[in-house]
């Protein structure tokens, strides 16, 4: 039976993928047969490959079937495919464009189960989470598609009735690079302001989590991008290596660890190609005694838990007032307790599997040597075993709760990427301050407090390009998010991100005669 997840048989697909009438209850049923790579308007085998690597469901730690790492062969294809795209799209209106990515967004919105579920079994990832992260996918097609339609240059004036304009263009063929912690989502956040700029997209997504982003690339040819558009292309390294190094890409556009990070930026820096980085880190989330308690606790757990703790922007280091360091600390394990773990598919579910088993025990090993450095395990910490027989192989662990931190330890300077918070007192505003920010990262940051003076002057301080005050980890397609420091540069979402996909051209207009120096 072939898996078919194109788009006018998402129904039937799912039925050969999933028990139709039991969607929520599939979790170990998922086998892979399609292709994985995606060029023109069709799956395809790549033509070149260096090896086969297996897809796992997390939760279960089966092996849901292999593909192929594609070789240089088929990145050329797919790079010239993508050029002859470019062509076709960059002379399109910002209209016309604007039209194809709100019909994609469309079509999200009304697969977004299909969607969901497939990320879920292949990320481990509660179906909870996993559906608010398609519809901030959606969204974010939504909202290029209106700025698409608003890209504008400048006129200027200059002597003599000589004047200037500027224009701002597409790129070329942008090339993506996702992690595996948000496969659709961040696919989407680098498509959608790079197609409504006018580029065409490669895209390689985490050999860990290679799946849901064909569903994108149906979609987007459902809602009628020119054939080569939007292409997949798998593989992990050497395949990312030899799109970075191609010629025929003009922009690179990465998320993913620090230490790939700057291999990227060195291939970018031969090619003076444009980049945009967007890394992980250790970030500060500072609760002072004012906070409403319940609110705090909840930003806590929002900063540390979703998605198992795997995620870029995680406020992992929880600085308290020394005031309400025990109350907060209780109330924190008393809700980390209560957090559902098992089955990601089943409703109530609110913590999934992690990504893979030596992850697993990375995470696990942080711990370990979090306890030899003097920290306490308050809650959690260890590996899960659910009762479902099913999951028994399932990479779960529970939530972990740190406490006695200092900011020396490993596990408050270095990323866990898991279910780890550090709690860390502290007692005035200018010594949580210059700790926070002790740091060589910097992509976001967080405060609580009811003092409003404060809360401003406090986020003035850190130095991180998204700060939270009295939430975190919310993530409105409208607001820029990007890095200070080792954690990148450039935008994604908002405005800004339109700058990091366009060019600017100014043409000069003379409009009298040429006077020579000559
Ligand atoms: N900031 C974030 O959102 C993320 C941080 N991480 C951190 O990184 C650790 C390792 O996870 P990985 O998935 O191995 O992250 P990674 O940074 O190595 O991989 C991310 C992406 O880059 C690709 N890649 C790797 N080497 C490349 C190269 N030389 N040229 C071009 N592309 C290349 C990978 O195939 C993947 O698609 C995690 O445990 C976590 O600590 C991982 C994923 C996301
Ligand atoms: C959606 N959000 C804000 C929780 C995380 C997105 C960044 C990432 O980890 O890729």
């Amino acid at each position: 039976m072939i898996l078919r997840l194109n788009l006018k048989s998402l129904i039937s697909s799912f039925s050969s993928f999933l028990p139709a009438a039991t969607m929520s209850s599939a979790t170990g049923t998922s086998q892979l047969q399609q292709q994985l790579n995606y060029r023109g308007t069709a799956r395809v085998q790549p033509v070149d490959g260096s090896h086969s690597e297996e897809v796992y469901e997390p939760a279960t730690g089966r092996v849901m079937g292999k593909f192929l790492f594609s070789g240089e062969k088929e990145v050329d294809l797919a790079v010239q495919s993508a050029k002859a795209a470019f062509k076709i799209w960059s002379q399109k209106s910002g209209m016309e464009r604007s039209r194809v990515l709100l019909e994609a967004a469309r079509i999200i919105r009304e697969r977004r189960d299909e969607i969901a579920t497939m990320e879920t079994i292949n990320n481990g990832k509660s179906i909870f989470e996993a559906r608010i992260d398609v519809d901030i996918s959606w969204q974010s097609l939504e909202y290029y598609a209106g700025l698409a339609g608003a890209i504008a240059g400048q006129h200027v004036q200059l002597p003599g009735g000589t004047f200037a304009y500027t224009r701002r263009e597409a790129l070329g063929v942008c090339f993506g690079i996702g992690a595996w912690n948000y496969p659709f989502q961040i696919a989407c956040w680098k498509a959608a302001p790079a197609l409504a700029c006018g580029n065409a997209m490669i895209y390689k997504p985490s050999p860990l989590t290679p799946i849901s982003v064909l569903m994108l690339a149906e979609i987007f040819t459902e809602a009628g991008v020119p054939s080569g558009l939007f292409s997949v292309v798998q593989g992990g390294a050497d395949t990312g290596r030899f799109l970075c190094q191609h010629p025929g890409v003009a922009k690179i556009s990465f998320t993913g660890s620090v230490p790939t990070g700057i291999k990227i930026m060195e291939m970018s820096a031969k090619g003076i190609k444009p980049l945009t980085l967007e890394l992980g880190g250790k970030f500060p989330l500072i609760i002072f005694s004012d906070s409403v308690l319940e609110n705090a606790v909840t930003g806590a757990l929002m900063a540390n838990f979703l998605t198992q703790g795997e995620v870029c922007c995680n406020g992992t280091r929880v600085f308290v007032q020394r005031e309400i360091l025990q109350a907060f600390t209780d109330e924190v394990v008393k809700r980390t307790q209560k957090i559902k773990i098992g089955d990601p598919l089943l409703e109530d579910t609110r913590m999934g599997a992690l990504i893979s088993r030596p992850h697993l025990e990375r995470v696990l090993g942080f711990i370990k040597q979090a306890k030899e450095q003097g920290a306490k395990v308050l809650y959690g910490g260890d590996p899960y075993v659910p009762e479902d027989a099913k999951l028994t192989n399932g990479y779960f662990m529970r939530p972990c709760v740190l406490g006695n931190c200092r900011d020396d330890m490993t596990c408050v300077k270095e990323e866990i990427f898991g279910p780890v918070m550090s709690i860390l007192p502290f007692d005035t505003e200018e010594e949580v301050l210059e700790r926070a920010n002790n740091t060589n990262f910097g992509l976001a940051g967080g405060v609580f407090t009811r003092d409003i003076q404060r809360a401003h002057r406090v986020v003035a301080g850190l130095q991180a390009g998204m700060c939270f005050i009295n939430n975190y980890n919310i993530s409105p397609v409208e607001l820029p998010f990007g890095g200070y420091k080792m954690s990148g540069f450039g935008r994604e979402n908002g405005q800004a991100a339109m700058e990091y996909y366009s060019q600017l051209k100014t043409v000069c207009v003379e409009m009298g005669d040429v006077e020579s120096v000559f």
